[in-house]
């Protein structure tokens, strides 16, 4: 499908560079009570080009949201420096944080708390268009652009979040997401709370929306099957530090680190490419190099 949803301009200075964003040795401190501050991320570097997916898998409490938290500004940064098309935003506030507001968005793992019930979808999709200035028609105009691009009927605009399925949702979240044409979508558990055959709908949506329009994701998620489908490269995060980074194919099927070996077989398996993977990952596991 062709959108008329682009992504946002280029300055010239930038047509040169690939690279999107960029973190590096990022360190994130939270307060704890009667130690010293407890370090949940560590020296994290990672980069994200145009047009790219790039996966941050990892267990319960490694970091994974504290870092897509860090590139939005919600957590402050204690050491390190956060790049984003060029300009230095770790500690980007008020205005500056207002402006990126419309090039990085976020989509959640709960498409149920995460749409005002209220509120009709087209009100959910026109509200950061509205509240940036837009006016009614060009408003209207991008809600349909957005809905086409999740391949949501347009008449969805009128009706209520409690009318959709948990996967509809998921695709008006989305929507939501795209309607301010962003360049990065931070995807965190986007579909962690799905059925198995709704998740791989919504991996398929994320990857045409990516065609359609040129977007760049940091896709977090505990499923390296998913991230498999969906990523260019992966990586891969145990205690606040990246323990292991590579092309999706190879981190997710033959894995270097101790640590993405047991991520790999706690992981389902359903097909003969993931048995071999799960099999040369035991006999790593037994006999390391
Ligand atoms: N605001 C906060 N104050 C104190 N500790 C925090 C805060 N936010 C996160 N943490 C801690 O930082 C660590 C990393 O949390 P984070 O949410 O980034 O992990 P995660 O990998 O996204 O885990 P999950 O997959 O469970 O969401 C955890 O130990 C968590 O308890």
């Amino acid at each position: 499908m062709t959108s008329t949803i682009a992504p946002a301009e280029t300055a010239d200075t930038e047509l040169q560079d690939t690279t999107l964003l960029t973190a590096e040795n990022v360190v994130v401190e939270f307060p704890s009570r009667g130690k010293k501050s407890f370090r949940a991320l560590d020296s994290v570097s990672l980069d994200i080009g145009r047009s790219e997916c790039v996966g941050l898998v990892g267990g319960s409490g490694s970091g994974k949201s504290t870092l897509g938290k860090a590139i939005l500004g919600l957590v402050p940064v204690a050491g390190g420096r956060i790049s984003f098309a060029g300009d230095e935003i770790t500690h980007a506030r008020g205005a500056a944080r207002r402006r990126l507001a419309s090039s990085i968005q976020v989509v959640f793992q709960d498409p149920y708390g995460s749409l005002d019930p209220r509120m009709t979808v087209g009100q959910v999709l026109a509200e950061p268009l509205v509240a940036s200035g837009a006016g009614k028609t060009s408003a209207r105009g991008s809600v349909a652009e957005a809905l086409d691009l999740v391949k949501l009927p347009r008449g969805s605009a009128d009706r209520y979040p409690s009318e959709f399925s948990g996967g509809q949702r998921q695709r008006v979240a989305i929507a939501r997401a795209l309607v301010r044409r962003p360049r990065l979508i931070i995807c965190d558990e986007p579909v962690s709370a799905l059925d198995l055959t709704t998740q791989a709908s919504i991996v398929d949506l994320f990857i045409d929306v990516q065609r359609n329009t040129g977007v760049s994701y940091l896709f977090v998620s505990h499923d390296l099957n998913v991230v498999r489908r969906i990523c260019h490269r992966v990586s891969v995060m145990h205690k606040g530090v990246i323990v292991e980074s590579g092309d999706a194919e190879t981190v997710t099927l033959s894995p270097a680190h101790q640590y993405t070996q047991r991520l790999l077989l706690a992981s389902p398996v359903a097909d003969p490419v993931r048995q071999a993977a799960r099999r040369r990952a035991w006999a790593q596991l037994r006999d390391p190099q």
